[in-house]
C-alpha cells in the first residue's frame, strides 16, 4: 500500500490587518502581516477510484454534516483545472476551531491542493495552484504558500514579510463561531492607509513596539458581534510575557505575541479551559507547543 501524502495546515494569523478599499464586487481590498503558528490541521491524500472524505480530530464534529468540505471542493476545482480524474481518498485531521479567524477552512483546502499537486503529478507552481484556489477562499492563496509574508490585494497579493525574530504565539477563541461574511459587513468607517514595515526586527519585543501602532480593522465590528473577544483579549493580555495582543482575521480568535514558544505554550495554559487555547511558536520554527 503507498504511504498517503500528508500536509500540514496551520493556522494562520493576521499580526496587523487594515482594510483599505471596497471593490465594486463587494469585496474588501487588505493589507496584513501574515505569519502561520504550530498549530495546525493535517490533509492526507491516497490513490482511490473515486473521491472521498474522512474526519477525525477533536474539532471534527461541527463540519461532518457538511456535505461541502472545502478539502472537497479544492479537489474538485483541481481536478477540471488540470483535467485530471478526480480520484483521491483524502481524510482531514480537524484541530483548528471551525469560523475562527485563523483560515482553518482555507488551511485545510491549500493542504489539499498541495498533497494533490503531488499525488496526481502535476508539478504545479504556488502561483498557479493559487489561482485555482482563490474562487474558494481569499485566504487560500497565502495557506498555499504557508511561510510568513505580506498580503494585499483581497487575499491573492503576497509579498515578502520582513524578516522575523524568533517569538511565540498563544491563540485563544472562546468557543464561539463567527461568519466572515457578517464581520465585514458590520464594519463602519473610513479606510485605513497600508502600513509602513521594517525590513526586519531585531526581537519579538521590537517587532511588538512597531505592531502596536497598527490594528485589526475588524476587531470592533467583531467586538460587537460577539463581546467575549473584548474578554479574550483581556486575558491574553494579563498573562506574563505578554508583548501584543490582538484579534486575528475576522475572529473571534485572538493571538498574544511572546519573546519565546515556551513563555507563550507556558501563558496558554494559564487560559480558561473552556476556550480554545495554544501556545507555541511559528509553523516550521521547530516548536512545540500545548
Ligand atoms: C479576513 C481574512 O481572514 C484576513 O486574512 C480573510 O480575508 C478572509 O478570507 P476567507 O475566509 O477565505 O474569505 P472568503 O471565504 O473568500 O470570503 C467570505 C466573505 O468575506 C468577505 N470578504 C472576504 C475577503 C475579503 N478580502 N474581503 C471581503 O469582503 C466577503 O463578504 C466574502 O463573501
Ligand atoms: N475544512 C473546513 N474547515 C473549516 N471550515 C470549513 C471547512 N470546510 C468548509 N468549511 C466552512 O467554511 C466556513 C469558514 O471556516 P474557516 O474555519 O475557514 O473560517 P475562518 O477561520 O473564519 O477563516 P478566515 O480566517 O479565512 O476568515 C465554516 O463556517 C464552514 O462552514
Amino acid at each position: 500500500m503507498t504511504t498517503p501524502r500528508r500536509e500540514a495546515a496551520p493556522a494562520k494569523v493576521n499580526l496587523h490587518l487594515h482594510v483599505t478599499g471596497r471593490r465594486a464586487d463587494g469585496y474588501h481590498t487588505l493589507d496584513s502581516l501574515v505569519v502561520f503558528a504550530g498549530a495546525a490541521d493535517a490533509v492526507l491524500a491516497a490513490p482511490a477510484e473515486g473521491l472521498g472524505l474522512t474526519l477525525s480530530g477533536q474539532e471534527a464534529g461541527l463540519l461532518a454534516a457538511e456535505p461541502d468540505n472545502l478539502v472537497l471542493r479544492a479537489a474538485r476545482a483541481l481536478s477540471v483545472a488540470a483535467g485530471v480524474p478526480l480520484r483521491a481518498a483524502l481524510a482531514l485531521e480537524k484541530r483548528l476551531p471551525v469560523a475562527s479567524g485563523i483560515g482553518g477552512g482555507s488551511a485545510d483546502a491549500a493542504a489539499a491542493l498541495r498533497a494533490l499537486n503531488v499525488l496526481w503529478g502535476l508539478g504545479w507552481t504556488e502561483a498557479r495552484l493559487a489561482e485555482v484556489a482563490l474562487p474558494l477562499g481569499a485566504d487560500i492563496p497565502a495557506c498555499i504558500a504557508s511561510r510568513p509574508c505580506r498580503m494585499g490585494g483581497i487575499g491573492e497579493v503576497l509579498a515578502p514579510a520582513p524578516r522575523l525574530p524568533g517569538c511565540g504565539l498563544v491563540l485563544a477563541n472562546p468557543r464561539i463561531a463567527l461568519a466572515t461574511p457578517a464581520v465585514f459587513k458590520a464594519r463602519h468607517g473610513d479606510f485605513s492607509a497600508p502600513a509602513v514595515l521594517p525590513d526586519a526586527w531585531p526581537n519579538a519585543a521590537a517587532m511588538a513596539r512597531d505592531l502596536a501602532s497598527l490594528r485589526n480593522d475588524l476587531e470592533p465590528p467583531a467586538m460587537a458581534l460577539c463581546p467575549a473577544v473584548a474578554e479574550v483579549l483581556v486575558a491574553i493580555r494579563a498573562l506574563p510575557g505578554c508583548l501584543l495582543a490582538r484579534m486575528s482575521g475576522s475572529g473571534a480568535t485572538c493571538f498574544g505575541l511572546f519573546a519565546d514558544p515556551a513563555a507563550a505554550a507556558q501563558g496558554a495554559a494559564l487560559l480558561p479551559a473552556a476556550w480554545w487555547r495554544w501556545g507555541g511558536g511559528l509553523h516550521g520554527a521547530g516548536e512545540g507547543g500545548v
